[in-house]
């Protein structure tokens, strides 16, 4: 593809001598990271939160990159002549990298649907994925838990991965079939106009509670990162899903409306297009009546906790913003699987006892995972956790509250300290915590949860979910909740994994 080609794809106008000078050259590749540069890549200098990636152009152009695009407020290094070098400035390289991958690795998909909110995410996007599959669409979802499509399912990393990658990763979905893709939008990802690479047909809002005020400040600021999903993101002629049982909800829709997107609401509100009547627990299943868009209806959704009926409507107004027919989604939502990792029962220790393996790692998810068990409790409820480590260090007292609050028992340990001393970070968790214990090693403490266990009891280990590993001073070594928990029942002698 020629440089000319390309460039015309940006939202900024571009200098006349760069077309003069490039514009025929075929470019190979494009790249945020210097180390990644090529021979004939564009390298895309963006200001980041540790450097600024201006300060890598020499090394860029070393490595054979035909253009190095930068930001107009970026300054290079001190040593650097930068006189006839290519070099190109302008106002947003964050957005330049987003459009150039998108116009670089050129896909045909027929949706795209991107879902954000602090929780439920991952699960709507994997629900979505099923619901289209179900009505004989050829679909993928991209996301926290990595990558799930037609031929399995692979590790990931970032919830929204950068624009490069997430391209490079399109790509090859759209080479096995792929028409219908799911995304989850983070509010890092949206800052950081990683989705700008992609038209973005639907777009949904869960919720909003407490989480990264580390990157963005204030909540104000969180909040208007995630709006950016229907203030500029969701192609104009685009859906707007929202659930309206949030209390940020409403605010959601006037940006929605604003813009002049079609919106489709879900919550009790009678006001919503696809109104919850009521939902009544059957067993570890839930009986959802609705009213509305969808008629007079009523579901079964095989999943434990509210929460999970709401994520479960999120994906099902997506497919229907989609296209897909009521009935067909009507019929696929029993079938449903929860995403990996999300409130996942993974072992029985004894009569009458559960464990689960759940992603919560916020105030608000581990309050919502803590409750939706609770009506299942004979015994105790047991929770083991902890917070990240180069997180929001506010979260980490409110979680421990809650877990004084909704448990009978709760065992602070590790999860990801990353940079931080574990200890300083337990005793920040520990703190509220009046019933409870602190144990350092996330395997001990997940041993002792299981040790502790008598019949009635569930033992809830929050936080990692799906994840593979624990990040210790920058080193992320082998771990799996479910895992530890196999190891914990081996050894205690006590039950057996499903
Ligand atoms: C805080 C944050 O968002 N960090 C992301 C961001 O990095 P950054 O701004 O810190 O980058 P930086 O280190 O300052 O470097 C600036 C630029 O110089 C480049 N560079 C750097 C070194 C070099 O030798 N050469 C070079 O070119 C880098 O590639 C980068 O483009 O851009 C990088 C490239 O896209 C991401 O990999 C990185 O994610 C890090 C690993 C991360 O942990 N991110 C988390 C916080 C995150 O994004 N989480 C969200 C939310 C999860 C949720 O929903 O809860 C997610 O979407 O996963
Ligand atoms: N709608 C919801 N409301 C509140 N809590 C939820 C909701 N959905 C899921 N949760 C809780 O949050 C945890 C994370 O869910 P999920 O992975 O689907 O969210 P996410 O938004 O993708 O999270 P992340 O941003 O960390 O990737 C779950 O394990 C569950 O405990
Ligand atoms: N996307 C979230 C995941 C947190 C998961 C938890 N296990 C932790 O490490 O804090 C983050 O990067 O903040
Ligand atoms: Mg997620």
């Amino acid at each position: 593809m020629k440089v000319v080609e390309l460039l015309g794809g940006l939202e900024e106008p571009i200098a006349d001598f760069l077309l003069v000078n490039l514009g025929e050259k075929d470019v190979t590749g494009i790249t945020g990271d210097s180390r990644l540069v090529e021979k004939g890549f564009i390298f895309v200098g963006v200001p980041g939160s540790q450097v600024d990636g201006a300060q890598f152009v020499p090394k860029a152009l070393e490595q054979g990159a035909i253009l190095a695009i930068i930001s107009d407020q970026s300054a290079l290094p001190r040593d650097f002549d930068p006189s006839g070098k290519p070099i190109f400035r302008l106002q947003d390289p964050h957005l330049a990298l987003a459009n150039l991958a998108g116009s670089f690795y050129k896909v045909a998909l027929e949706k795209v649907a991107a879902v954000t909110g602090t929780n439920g995410k991952t699960s709507i996007a994997s629900f979505l994925r099923q619901i289209w599959a179900a009505s004989g669409q050829c679909a993928a979802n991209i996301g926290t838990i990595g990558i799930e499509g037609p031929s399995g399912s692979s590790y990931g990393g970032l919830t929204t991965p950068d624009p490069v990658g997430m391209m490079q990763s399109v790509s090859a979905l759209v080479d096995e079939g792929v028409t219908h893709l799911a995304l989850e939008a983070s509010s890092h990802g949206l800052e950081q106009k990683r989705l700008d690479c992609l038209p973005v047909d639907i777009g949904a809002f869960t919720n909003l509670t407490r989480d990264h005020l580390d990157y963005h400040g204030t909540l104000e600021n969180y909040r208007d990162a995630k709006s950016q999903l229907f203030s500029r993101l969701v192609k104009a002629d685009g859906t707007a899903i929202i659930n309206l049982d949030d209390a940020s909800g409403a605010h959601f829709l006037a940006v929605a409306k604003k813009r002049g997107l079609t919106c489709l609401t879900v919550g009790h509100d009678s006001k919503a297009d696809l109104v919850i009547q009521s939902i009544f627990v059957e067993g570890l299943d839930q009986i959802v009546t609705l009213s509305g868009l969808w008629g007079d209806v009523s579901c079964k959704v095989p999943l434990v906790g509210a929460f999970q009926v709401s994520n479960v409507l999120v994906a099902g107004l997506m497919a229907h913003a989609s296209g897909v027919e009521a009935a067909d989604i009507l019929k696929a939502i029993p079938e449903l699987k929860g995403a990996c990792g999300r409130m996942e029962l993974v072992a029985h220790a004894g009569e009458d006892t559960a464990i689960y393996v759940d992603y919560s790692h916020t105030p608000d998810s581990l309050e919502v995972a803590l409750k939706a068990l609770r009506p299942f409790v004979k015994g105790r409820l047991i929770v083991v956790f902890g917070a990240g480590g180069d997180r929001d260090t506010g979260k980490r007292p409110m979680m421990g509250q809650v877990a004084n609050d909704f448990a009978d028992y709760a065992i602070v340990t590790d999860d990801n300290p990353r940079s931080e001393d574990p200890a300083f970070i337990r005793a920040a968790v520990m703190e509220p915590v009046e019933n409870g214990v602190e144990i350092g090693g996330r395997q001990d403490a997940i041993s002792y949860g299981v040790d502790m266990m008598k019949p009635g009891d569930i033992l809830l280990v929050a936080g990692k979910g799906h994840e593979r590993g624990q990040t210790v001073l920058g080193e992320t070594l082998p771990f799996s909740d479910h895992e530890a928990v196999a190891k914990a029942l081996a050894e205690s002698g006590k039950g057996e994994m499903v």
